[in-house]
């Protein structure tokens, strides 16, 4: 089948660049992103690219050239499913968060209803493309809604997880490890191979059956996941052994059986998905009866959960064990720089345990704003809204968020934040001034010669 139309429902991180990078690649093919959420639709509209939903480097130039000629946002869902050949679902599906796999399981009641909305409103054949991160044989349940449907329509339908990670997105996509491509029909198969084979090439497209694309992409997360766990946990006897756990990670990383990407010892991964994924793969197995493989990867959950508490503990210790009434400042609050993203950000988590302590935060993030902040830690329900607003603040500058704190805490690796003027900064802090770096970012020699009380992640 030739594509010449494409619905992908979700406009979010995922369907929103990988959809913009399909459309500058295939100009032959229109590309229309629909969502349920129109002031995210308003915002992917928007005249001034800067206000785009979604922050990724290189996402708005591609958004400028493409949009309103062959890619296209809007509420109209039906209306995009009629017209497309193929359509991604890319929808979100988060942790549940109620109900028999409370807190593991993943929750596909949006993935559901974009099948059954696709059931509905299809009238003519189509090719239905997973590209949601799905458990191990959801393609079933998408296959017998589609397919209960009676009105004759054929449906196929392929497994094609998204690898691309964020603040790298573009990059990830224009030239991707692999392109995963799952399905039963061939047909279908070679339709959707054809639409990446405008940029990617042949022997980047893997093909596999529904089940090993889908159990692909749990998998792959957890093994990255599980490598910053097990670098973190090094960090921590690093501390006690006057072992520099950046000098482990590079020796180790040097042999080549085990490389040197995802070796950085950091405050523990945040992201949408790392968690979110592992959990699930902890779930699917327990529901297998497969209580050691459960375990085993749910320990990658635990350690990182025990990096981020041990950085605030850590914080509040050094200062005297209490931070109650006095300013930290937070560079910081997206879960990895070059994204506008915060979900899962270990910076909620480092912020919520400190206002329990009663300290008085100051962030600063070069792309997330104090609303966004304050949802975040709103959205943990420890205390009421008035309580996390009397506690934390987003200042305009970080010279502003800095300065007459007793201690700064660094929580995303922003390259900016390398750039300040280090001793502007110390000279306007209460004394002694104490750096946490969670990201190993700033120079140890150079902070301690200004006179800061520096300490970082593993050494
Ligand atoms: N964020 C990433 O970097 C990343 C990378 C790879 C895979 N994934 C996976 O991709 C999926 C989407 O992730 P995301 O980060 O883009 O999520 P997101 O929350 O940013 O976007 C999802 C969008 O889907 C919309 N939506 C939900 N239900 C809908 C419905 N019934 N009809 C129309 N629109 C609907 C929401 O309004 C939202 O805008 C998830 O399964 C995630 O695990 C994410
Ligand atoms: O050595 C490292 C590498 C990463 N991190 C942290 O781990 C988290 C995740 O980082 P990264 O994987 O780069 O970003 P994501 O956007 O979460 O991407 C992951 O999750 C996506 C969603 O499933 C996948 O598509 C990607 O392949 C996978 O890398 C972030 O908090 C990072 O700061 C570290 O602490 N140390």
């Amino acid at each position: 089948m030739t594509v010449k139309n494409i619905c992908c429902i979700g406009a979010g991180y995922v369907g929103g660049p990988t959809m913009a990078v399909i459309a500058k690649k295939n100009p032959q093919i229109n590309v229309n992103i629909v969502d349920i959420n129109q002031e995210r639709i308003d915002a992917w509209n928007s005249k001034d690219l800067s206000k785009l939903p979604v922050y990724e480097p290189g996402l708005a130039d591609i958004v400028r050239d493409c949009r309103g000629i062959n890619l296209f946002f809007s509420t109209k869902i039906d209306e995009a499913i009629n017209t497309a050949e193929m359509i991604f679902i890319s929808v979100n599906t988060p942790t549940k968060t109620y109900g028999k796999g409370k807190g593991m399981a993943a929750d596909l009641k949006y993935v559901e209803l974009c099948s059954r909305k696709i059931a509905e409103v299809a009238k003519t054949d189509k090719i239905v493309v997973e590209k949601s991160t799905l458990p191990v044989r959801t393609a079933e349940a998408i296959k017998s809604i589609l397919h209960n449907t009676g009105n004759g329509i054929n449906f196929h339908i392929l497994s094609n997880p998204e690898f691309l990670a964020e603040g790298t997105a573009v990059q990830d996509l224009l030239n991707p490890d692999r392109v995963l491509i799952g399905g039963e029909s061939k047909e279908a198969i070679e339709s959707l191979s054809k639409v990446y084979g405008s940029w990617v090439s042949e022997d980047r497209i893997l093909t596999t059956n529904l089940w090993s694309s889908e159990l692909s992409k749990l998998t792959a997360n957890a093994f990255l996941a599980q490598r910053v766990s097990s670098i973190n946990a090094i960090s921590e006897l690093c501390e006690h052994t006057e072992a520099n756990v950046n000098e482990v990670a590079k020796a180790i990383g040097m042999d080549s059986r085990i490389g040197p990407k995802f070796l950085k010892a950091s405050v523990g991964f945040g992201g949408s998905c790392f968690q979110k994924d592992i959990l699930n793969l902890v779930y699917i197995a327990k529901s297998y009866g497969l209580k050691e493989v459960a375990d085993y990867w749910e320990q990658v959950v635990i350690m990182n959960d025990h990096q981020k508490r041990r950085f605030s503990d850590n914080l509040i210790k050094t200062l005297y064990n209490t931070v109650s009434g006095k300013k930290i400042a937070m560079l910081g609050w997206a879960f990895k720089k070059d994204t506008n993203d915060t979900r899962e950000s270990a910076a909620i988590y480092v912020a919520d345990h400190l206002l329990n302590e009663q300290a008085n935060i100051a962030v600063y993030d070069p792309q997330v704003f104090e609303q966004k902040v304050l949802n975040d830690l709103n959205y943990l329900n420890t205390r009421t809204e008035r309580e996390n607003a009397e506690g934390i603040y987003s200042a305009s500058t970080p010279y502003e968020a800095m300065k007459g704190a007793h201690a700064i805490a660094i929580m995303t690796e922003w390259d900016e934040f390398k750039d300040y003027d280090w001793q502007r900064i110390y000279d306007n802090m209460k004394k002694p001034a104490f750096v946490f770096d969670g990201r190993s970012l700033l120079d140890k020699e150079k902070m301690n010669k200004i006179g800061f009380e520096y300490y970082s992640i593993g050494q």
